[in-house]
């Protein structure tokens, strides 16, 4: 390197010494971090639930296996959805049919897929959130995708930065195979980010994609059945940001506080891998029971820790959808009224499980109910994601300004 002259040195030097700790000071947002914008995005195909069994029988050829097609059907009966989306359809089965059998390779073709129409579908989420935001997409400082169908390099976030136009030096993040507490986890990231970069614009995406794990029913493997008649597709996409620009942010929900809990002996409990014939997965036949015995710790610890005495009955809830089940223990075991988690079942209605991006539809579907009645009364709540580990996620929210009085 060439020696700089004195004058230049000199002229290049900070006017006065300030601590590293005024710089850091300087650098940390004055509010909380607040969800600013909200937008979802689904695939085309949208598959009736009481038509799945026999969908997914004869894309997979499986209908030698009527037993497995009745239990299917069962399931589907009792599991409080209506319809899913997914990119599964007869033309990706015509084409590849060899995703019907796990035990042929079949991941390459599965990631070639995913890897392209898992952004692309972000970025129809996160459009629609840029556009409610309000400002251009070059404001966006710092981009956390989740999914759990990313595993190339460079990944998913890198294509969609570059479908919205972000900036070359938005700063990228991508969680992976953190199953349906990706979102939990993707809203704490941009809620630590927001707060300790001042005038931080953190746009979240989570999108899933059951492609990367659909296959084909088999004897003595009821973790197929179960998710098959569980998951679909789905991205959400939020934009969080501290010390919201008053005249162009609205502030939907601050982000008072934030943990996570691993649920003791629970490692096997949920569990995913990929391997050659797509994503293997697992799911305990004890979850509902498992979270909801953990719940009410979590929510006790957390608004412990703010000091906040907060009674159940009286939160507004944004909890992970997994399984009709799961929402009827959690209302049971923390004494709530049927009602209280009516914005998760609907979208558990007319989604289904969309693994880590679920929790993000919720959320939105809480904010069109308090649009619609102006948020009276509505003041605290708690936003609750599941996952392996077992992991639970809990963020307690307060309703904005943006929200009330509308
Ligand atoms: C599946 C259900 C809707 C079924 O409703 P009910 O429990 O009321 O009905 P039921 O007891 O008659 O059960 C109906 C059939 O489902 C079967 N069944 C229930 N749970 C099962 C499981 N985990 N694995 C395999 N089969 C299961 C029962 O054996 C029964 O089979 P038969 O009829 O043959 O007797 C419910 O159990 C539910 O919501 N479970 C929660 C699912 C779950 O754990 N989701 C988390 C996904 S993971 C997640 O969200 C995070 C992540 O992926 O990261």
């Amino acid at each position: 390197m060439a020696p700089v002259p004195a004058t230049a040195a000199a002229a290049a030097a900070p006017a006065a010494v300030v601590s590293t700790h005024e710089i850091r000071r300087a650098q940390r947002a004055d509010g909380p971090a607040t969800v600013l914008a909200i937008g979802t995005a689904n695939p085309e195909t949208c598959v009736p639930q009481d038509e799945y069994a026999d969908f997914y029988f004869r894309v997979t050829k499986s209908e030698h296996l009527p037993e497995l097609k009745n239990k299917l059907r069962r399931i589907c009966n009792k599991s409080g959805i209506e319809k899913r989306f997914m990119f599964v359809n007869d033309d990706v089965m015509e084409a590849h049919p060899e995703f019907a059998d796990r035990h042929l390779t079949s991941l390459d073709a599965r990631v070639e897929i995913v890897s392209k129409v898992v952004p692309e579908l972000a970025a129809a989420a996160s459009a629609k959130a840029i556009a409610e935001w309000g400002r251009p997409a070059t404001d966006i400082t710092h981009l956390i995708f989740s999914t759990y169908s990313g595993v190339k390099a460079p990944g998913g976030d890198r294509l969609l930065a570059s479908l919205l136009g972000l900036r070359p030096t938005v700063s990228r993040t991508v969680l992976s195979l953190h199953g349906c507490y990706g979102g939990g986890r993707a809203l704490q990231l941009a809620k630590e980010l927001a707060e300790n970069n001042r005038g931080a614009r953190v746009l979240v995406a989570c999108a899933e994609s059951t492609l990367i794990a659909f296959y084909g029913p088999e004897v003595g493997c009821n973790d197929t059945i179960i998710g098959q008649a569980l998951f679909g597709d789905g991205s959400g996409a939020v934009i969080v940001g501290a010390d919201p620009v008053g005249a162009v942010e609205r502030p939907l929900f601050e982000m008072a506080f934030a943990s996570q809990a691993t649920v003791p002996d629970s490692e096997g409990a949920i569990t995913m891998q990929h391997k050659k014939g797509g994503m293997d997965y697992h799911i305990g036949g004890g979850v509902p029971e498992m979270l909801a015995g953990s719940i009410e710790r979590c929510l006790a610890d957390a608004f412990g820790a703010i000091g906040v005495a907060a009674r159940w009955r009286d939160l507004f809830w944004a909890v992970h959808p997994g399984g009709r089940r799961i929402l009827d223990l959690i209302e049971e075991a923390l004494g709530l009224d049927n009602g209280a988690m009516a914005a998760s079942r609907q979208v558990l209605r007319e989604y289904g499980n969309m693994s880590g991006t679920t929790v993000i539809f919720v959320l939105n579907e809480l904010r069109r109910r308090f649009v619609a009645d102006g948020a009276e009364g509505a003041d605290w709540g708690a936003l609750m994601a599941f996952g392996p580990g077992v992991t639970v996620e809990t963020i307690l929210l307060r309703v904005g300004s943006g929200l009330k009085g509308n």
